[in-house]
């Protein structure tokens, strides 16, 4: 693809930067006793509950309903059908998103700029987000864009806020793993291998709700300061 061949980012360009992310954010999640290592020799990921209280997770999602909007994933359209679900970025700014983000920067213990502005996400009966890597993938129209602000995405976090009455689990598609939203649960992978190489096992996807509704926002961590 010209765009790739023309990059001055080589696909996996953050390589050192992912690994020695990874082993820094890796000691520091296995020490920390709360902590639940979801087991899998592909993927690192990690499950934390009560990370967000009911009156938090509530709170939330009222922000979300506030701000929601149909969701863009690079150059997929909402109408793809790909990601159907109503995304929109929490004002940055407000007091309550901002301490729930400092709460995510010292869990990980990564530096705070190089984490992107909460994202917060609601999902009604039929929509869903399609299976995707967070990780971006070089060859495509963003890469460029992305790399240039920022660097490849390390680690991904994500807060369920809400119980959803059917379907909307969070599916690792090549692990054989199924996570069904609990509210206040804190979901947290490495997008990267140990060995820094972006992870295609990572592969995951946003169910179908199937009745109710699903909130949860997700906040995603670079290799550098993100703007
Ligand atoms: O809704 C989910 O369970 C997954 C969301 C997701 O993968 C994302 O926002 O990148
Ligand atoms: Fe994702």
């Amino acid at each position: 693809m010209a765009s790739e061949t023309t990059s001055k980012f080589p696909p996996n360009a953050d390589q050192a930067r992912l690994k020695s992310l990874g082993e820094k954010v890796r000691n520091r999640l296995e020490a920390n006793p709360a902590i639940y290592k979801v087991p899998s020799d592909d993927v690192e990921l990690f499950a934390l509950g009560e990370f967000m209280s009911p009156a938090e997770c509530g709170k939330m999602m009222e922000l979300i309903d506030a701000t929601a909007k149909p969701s863009k994933v690079f150059d997929l359209s909402y109408e793809s059908g790909y990601r159907t679900s109503y995304s929109g970025d929490v004002d940055p700014q407000d007091p309550f998103v901002k301490k729930i983000g400092r709460r995510i920067d010292d869990l990980l213990g990564i530096e705070p700029l190089w984490g992107e502005t909460i994202q917060g996400q609601r999902y009604m009966p039929g929509q869903e987000f399609q299976p995707h890597h967070d990780w971006f993938h070089p060859g495509t129209s963003y890469w460029d864009f992305e790399m240039s602000r920022g660097g490849q995405r390390s680690f991904t976090t994500m807060v369920f806020l809400n119980e959803v009455e059917a379907g909307g689990t969070t599916d690792f598609v090549d692990l054989g793993i199924s996570l069904e939203p609990k509210p206040g649960v804190l979901l947290i992978w490495n997008n990267a291998k140990p060995d820094g190489t972006t992870n295609p096992m990572t592969i995951h996807a946003g169910r179908p709700v199937q009745a109710g509704a699903k909130y949860i926002i997700t906040k995603w961590y670079r290799t550098r300061q993100w703007n």
